[in-house]
């Protein structure tokens, strides 16, 4: 589903490589989690997977797409949802996710279908229209969600959708991802939850300074690891414990 073969990012007058001759494979229907302390490269993989970065070197495709050469054909089969939000406060729920749907192609009545149902699974249906301005940060992430899901991508790749909501909105978000994947979408998404991923990752891969320093199954990594009874041990015992901070 996606390959990738020795990626690399290095920001202009940057002098390392935020993402290093990266290599992995995520295959069809995998939820695969990229974890990895503050700065390890996280948001500049995902977001040269989803064309919003240009690579410096290395490649990579979707669904046997490459990025260079099929670029719209492989817009239309991944789905985003970014760490920022990107909802037009003035306009309502309902209005927003018209946008958004119009974007990727979808229109009229279909639209209105597809909005109404992931309103009602969200569990949104009786905001759908109330400006988002109005929000919670919670209920602007589930909106976040179907922005990005409305055109029934093939892959999602989202960047930390759990990170500072409450806990209904986590959990809403994260069996909404569930339901998607069990109907046949492969997730991609960052996260510093290692709780989180531990159960709800099929896969994850652990990336420190630009590189993968370990990847696989949750519960073969900890059986692995000497010591560990959790992933969270095992992302402690591979980045170690100092402080990521950067500014
Ligand atoms: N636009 C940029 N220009 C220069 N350096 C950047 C830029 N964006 C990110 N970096 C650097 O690249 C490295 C990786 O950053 P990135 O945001 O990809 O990490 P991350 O794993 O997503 O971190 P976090 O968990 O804090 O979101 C960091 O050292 C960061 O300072």
């Amino acid at each position: 589903m996606i390959e990738i073969n020795q990626l690399s990012k290095k920001y202009k007058n940057a002098d390392f490589f935020s993402v290093r001759n990266l290599d992995l494979k995520v295959e069809e229907s995998e939820i695969y989690g990229l974890l990895g302390p503050n700065g390890a490269g996280k948001t500049t993989l995902i977001s040269m997977l989803t064309s919003l970065l240009k690579p410096t070197s290395g490649t990579f495709t979707i669904n046997g797409l490459n990025f260079r050469e099929n670029k719209n054909e492989l817009k239309k089969l991944i789905g985003i949802v970014p760490q920022e939000y990107a909802l037009y406060p003035t306009l309502t729920a309902f209005e927003n996710l018209q946008y958004f749907g119009s974007m990727y192609g979808i229109k009229g009545e279909i639209l209105k279908k597809s909005i109404a149902e992931h309103l009602e699974i969200m569990g949104l249906s009786k905001f759908a229209n109330k400006k988002t301005s109005t929000f919670s940060g919670g209920m602007k992430r589930r909106v976040n969600l179907i922005a990005g899901i409305l055109h029934n991508p093939k892959v999602v790749f989202l960047d930390e959708p759990t990170v500072g909501v409450d806990v209904q909105s986590k959990n809403a978000i994260i069996d909404h991802l569930k339901l998607l994947n069990s109907q046949g979408t492969t997730i991609v998404y960052t996260s510093h939850h290692l709780n989180e991923a531990e159960f709800f990752c099929t896969h994850v891969a652990i990336i420190d300074n630009g590189e993968i320093i370990l990847k696989g199954i949750p519960s073969e990594l900890i059986k692995n690891q000497e010591n560990a009874t959790s992933l969270e041990e095992v992302f402690l015992a591979k980045t170690g414990k100092a402080l990521r901070d950067y500014a």
